[in-house]
């Protein structure tokens, strides 16, 4: 009978024992078995996670934790034995596949404790036939704490945040801060939040796992906030944010005597920095990740962004939630995962000081005038690997061979850089400057030393050996000889048996079970069976016998004890290269980042040729002039259909003013005007990111602070109608936008009644031109708004031209000064596709109404229109009546000669006759 393959692919759990576990009984068995109690000990002290169990090749989960992955993995549920008289469901998956399901099992909600086998289950053996292997959680795997490049998008940053809290105390309010971490890379920095500010800083982070201390996992604010970003949250004890060893738990940490070393830290920026630093210590256990010095960042450093304007202005998805079409994906021209990484983190948070602006603008210049320079440095740097992610692989104990292969070539990398910036002339006191300095220092000798010592092609896993270049030692050379030379023998062996024997089918084969072993098919076996023969028989299966010889089994001591001391030596080169790593993680750091900065201008130089984009002037007052800007995801998008851009200009301030001016934009519906109020925003965004802009040319005093109110959609989760998103939203700007914002303000008041909606937007206008002082765009379909030119001296009023040609609306995309004249609802319908019944019978409703002037009430329009009154339950046009209609709407009088007029009022009369109505 042939044996079992012991080796398994299939995520199911095998219900074979494993060769550690004493069988269990599959009769009733009120006693647990050993290996159940280990299992339930481990799980009660992981109550909120997944276990998985390592057993062999397989990480089981029990009871409940296999029926929760057998449903999320669409795993097989089996059971193995019994507890309490009931059958123990579980469900299994390969080791070497487990990323795939963690991946999945993350993001669905679930923690994960991952319990490894810490002994060689012969040792368990050696201590009695009842004992189990020692098994221990070596890492808890949470949304927050992924660092698998398996389980992480390459081109974001994967944070995990806390909210530190102080409580109001001796007449001092509450205090908040928080702090964030991508483990990944080992970013670190935490920051005051303002009153209010907590769901902003989110939005602009978009963690994916938030810690808070377990009393405020109810407050219902914060949980809204949290999963507004979609991250999970997780409440801790109170221990975790001890203020009053939060401070040494940081110290310790970085092995620094005081925190002033790092910085001026409020408690609240200690309490949340100390929570996520117990939380890593917790999550990843013995293992600790290389995490940069604690940096503080001052909530007035970037512009004030809150939640709904970033999803309003899809600066990193739609509002379907795609990539594509969002401001990101335009813009970003990065080559490497840790360039794409920076650009968002900067887009997340533009600058608020003009000088630090300019600096990156001076990049970028720079790059982009040295045109071939850039060509060469782009197609360089889109060979480095991500070093932060691998060093912290290899710090961790989770990388592999080609984790320092990536620390060496991007080390190369940065030095072939390095050289190339070498052949400008930078300013001394430049971003580029600084970066060829850093770029200069990468650690040369490491990078030599780990490509004298690594193989051309190399392993996934550093596990089975065969990494070293051979050369490299000479211990492991003659190892491996040694090896080659015992395998070498053995094959002519199986020569020399099979004469001597007779037997011309006999094989010498290997497996994980008999190691070495004779075989012959059962028909030929009996020579070797025959004492005298020197043959020792191991096996019969059902079609052939195994037998191994006193030479074999020396020589397969020989081999395997020569494999196991070149592992033994491969895995100590491994180890001391990776310990180099560590030690000189400041460094490879610095590297790091010099290299994604240098990306990120280069990107942004690349982006400012193709799309030709200018300079922004940027300074500290209210000027806003952008001259003929453009909609960089509206452009790209056209000239995909072969259509272009027209550009528009737009003033809402000038260098001198104190105050910020507001342009009234009327016009019909697809005119434009939500496009002319986004690419307004977006290209203050970019300017401040340090970006080139869409524009002919753009002055833009900075912009503290952005608020918007645009597009209609309800916040059902939160039981919000669209109306009320809108007022809370109009509320927020009205609340906040300071002198130094920027707001925009499309069609405020239209999810209400007429009147309803015109008077707040009228207010909203004036308390905008009062009170806030603010730059201010705002769309309204709202006609009679523009008269307030006439009374507020800093209002403006603008316009999108159209042309009316034969009965139907062009937009022409052109933003100029005055009213819209009409609204042209009715030609846009039409566009749309609305029927020509419903068309002409909204023709002739629009004209009583705007004979009536909207003086009448509703009820006197009602008998100003008899239609209604003559026909309340419906209105029934017949076919033909339909075919009158649209050859009168077919008709061009101008084009006509007489005679043909003549024949067309015929033809009319004919259609006429023949309609019913
Ligand atoms: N400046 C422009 N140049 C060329 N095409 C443009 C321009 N602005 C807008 N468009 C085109 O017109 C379409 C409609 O624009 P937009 O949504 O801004 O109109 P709108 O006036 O805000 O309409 P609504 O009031 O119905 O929301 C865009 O999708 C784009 O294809």
């Amino acid at each position: 009978m042939p044996i079992a393959s012991a080796t398994k692919t299939a995520p199911v759990s095998s219900p074979e024992p494993r060769p550690d576990e004493p069988a269990l009984k599959e009769a009733p068995a009120p006693k647990l078995t050993p290996m159940m109690e280990q299992y339930i000990e481990i799980k009660a002290a992981n109550p909120d996670c997944l276990l998985f169990y390592r057993m062999g090749d397989f990480y089981e989960l029990f009871f409940d934790d296999a029926e929760k992955a057998s449903r999320c993995l669409g795993i097989a549920l089996t059971k193995r034995g019994k507890h309490l008289g009931e059958d123990i469901p579980m469900a299994g998956v390969p080791v070497h596949a487990a990323d795939d399901y963690l991946q999945k099992l993350i993001a669905s909600g679930f923690r994960v404790a991952v319990c490894e086998q810490t002994e060689d289950p012969a040792e368990a053996r050696r201590r009695g036939s009842k004992s189990v292997v020692r098994r221990e959680v070596t890492r808890l795997v949470t949304p927050g704490t992924l660092t698998e490049e398996t389980l992480l998008d390459a081109r974001r940053n994967n944070f995990l945040a806390a909210v530190g809290r102080i409580p109001a105390s001796d007449g001092e309010a509450p205090a908040h801060a928080l702090a964030w971490i991508d483990i990944s890379t080992g970013e670190f920095c935490v920051t005051t939040v303002p009153a209010g500010g907590l769901e902003r800083c989110l939005a602009r982070l978009e963690p994916s796992e938030v810690l808070v201390v377990d009393r405020l996992a109810s407050d219902q604010a914060l949980s809204a906030a949290v999963s507004l970003v979609g991250a999970t949250l997780s409440p801790l004890p109170a221990s975790f944010f001890e203020p009053g060893t939060a401070g040494a738990r940081i110290t310790t940490y970085f092995g620094v005597a005081s925190l002033d070393g790092l910085g001026d830290f409020s408690r609240a920026e200690t309490a949340a920095a100390a929570a996520i630093l117990a939380y890593v210590e917790k999550t990843q256990i013995s293992a600790r990740p290389p995490i940069a010095p604690l940096r503080r960042e001052h909530d007035g450093a970037a512009m004030r962004i809150d939640a709904a304007t970033r999803a309003n202005l899809e600066l990193f998805r739609t509002l379907h939630g795609e990539k594509k079409g969002s401001l990101i994906e335009a813009i970003d021209r990065t080559v490497t995962p840790a360039g794409s990484r920076l650009l968002a983190q900067r887009l997340a948070s533009p600058l608020t000081d003009p000088a630090a602006v300019n600096l990156r603008l001076d990049s970028v210049a720079t790059l982009l005038e040295e045109d071939a320079l850039r060509t060469r440095m782009r197609r360089i740097l889109s060979e480095a690997p991500d070093l932060l992610r691998a060093l912290t692989r290899l710090t961790l104990d989770r990388g592999g061979p080609r984790d320092l292969a990536a620390l060496s070539s991007g080390l190369r990398v940065a030095l072939s850089l390095s050289d190339l910036l070498a052949e400008i002339d930078l300013p001394a006191e430049s971003e580029l400057k600084e970066i060829a300095g850093v770029l200069s220092e990468a650690p040369r000798e490491f990078s030599q030393s780990v490509d004298s010592a690594l193989a051309e092609d190399l392993p996934l896993l550093k596990r089975d050996g065969g990494f070293v270049r051979a050369g490299f030692s000479p211990d492991l050379d003659e190892l491996r000889l040694l090896r080659d030379e015992s395998r070498r023998i053995i094959a002519s062996l199986q020569k020399e048996y099979s004469e001597a024997t007779g037997v011309r089918g006999l094989k010498i084969r290997h497996n994980n079970v008999l190691g070495y072993f004779v075989e012959a098919s059962a028909a030929q076996a009996a020579p070797l069976q025959k004492e005298e023969s020197g043959f020792i028989h191991r096996q019969t299966l059902a079609n052939a016998m195994r037998f191994t010889t006193p030479r074999l089994g020396e020589l397969e001591r020989e081999i395997s004890s020569a494999a196991d001391r070149a592992l033994a030596i491969e895995l100590q080169i491994f180890a001391d290269l990776a310990q180099a790593a560590a030690a000189l993680a400041g460094d490879i750091r610095r590297t790091a980042e010099a290299l994604a900065a240098l990306d990120v201008a280069a990107g942004f130089a690349e982006f400012a040729a193709a799309e030709n984009c200018v300079r922004p002037h940027i300074d500290a007052s209210r000027a806003f002039i952008v001259e003929e800007g453009r909609h960089p995801v509206v452009e790209q998008a056209l000239r995909r259909s072969g259509d272009s851009f027209v550009g528009n200009s737009c003033q809402l301030g000038n260098a001198e003013d104190e105050t910020g001016r507001i342009w009234l934009v009327t016009g019909p519906n697809m005119a434009g005007k939500s496009t002319f109020l986004r690419q307004n925003a977006l290209i203050a965004i970019l300017a401040q990111t340090g970006a080139y802009v869409p524009a002919k040319s753009a002055h833009i005093g900075v912009v503290d602070g952005l608020f918007s109110r645009v597009g209609a959609a309800d916040d059902l989760a939160r039981g919000r109608s669209t109306f009320m998103v809108e007022m809370i939203e109009t509320a927020a700007i009205l609340n906040q936008a300071g002198p130094g914002a920027l707001v925009i303000l499309d069609e405020i008041g239209r999810g209400t009644a007429t009147f309803d909606g015109l008077s707040i937007a009228w207010a909203a206008v004036e308390h905008l031109h009062e009170q806030n002082r603010c730059r201010t765009l705002f769309a309204t379909h709202y006609h009679e708004l523009t008269a307030l030119s006439g009374k507020l001296p800093r209002l403006d009023n603008a316009t999108m031209r159209v042309k009316e040609w034969k009965g139907d609306v062009v937009f022409l995309h052109e933003v100029v000064a005055g009213a819209a004249d009409r609204s042209y609802g009715i030609q846009v319908a039409k566009l749309a596709g609305l029927p020509a019944p419903v068309i002409a019978r909204a023709r002739i409703i629009l004209d009583r109404l705007e004979a009536a002037d909207r003086k009448s009430s509703p009820a006197e329009l009602l008998n100003d229109l008899p239609l209604f009154a003559a026909r309340p339950a419906r209105v029934e046009i017949d076919e033909e009546t339909t075919k009158l209609l649209a050859y009168i709407d077919g008709l061009d009088p101008d084009e006509l000669s007489p005679r043909q007029a003549l024949d067309q009022l015929f033809e009319l009369k004919r259609l006429r006759r023949s309609a019913k109505t």
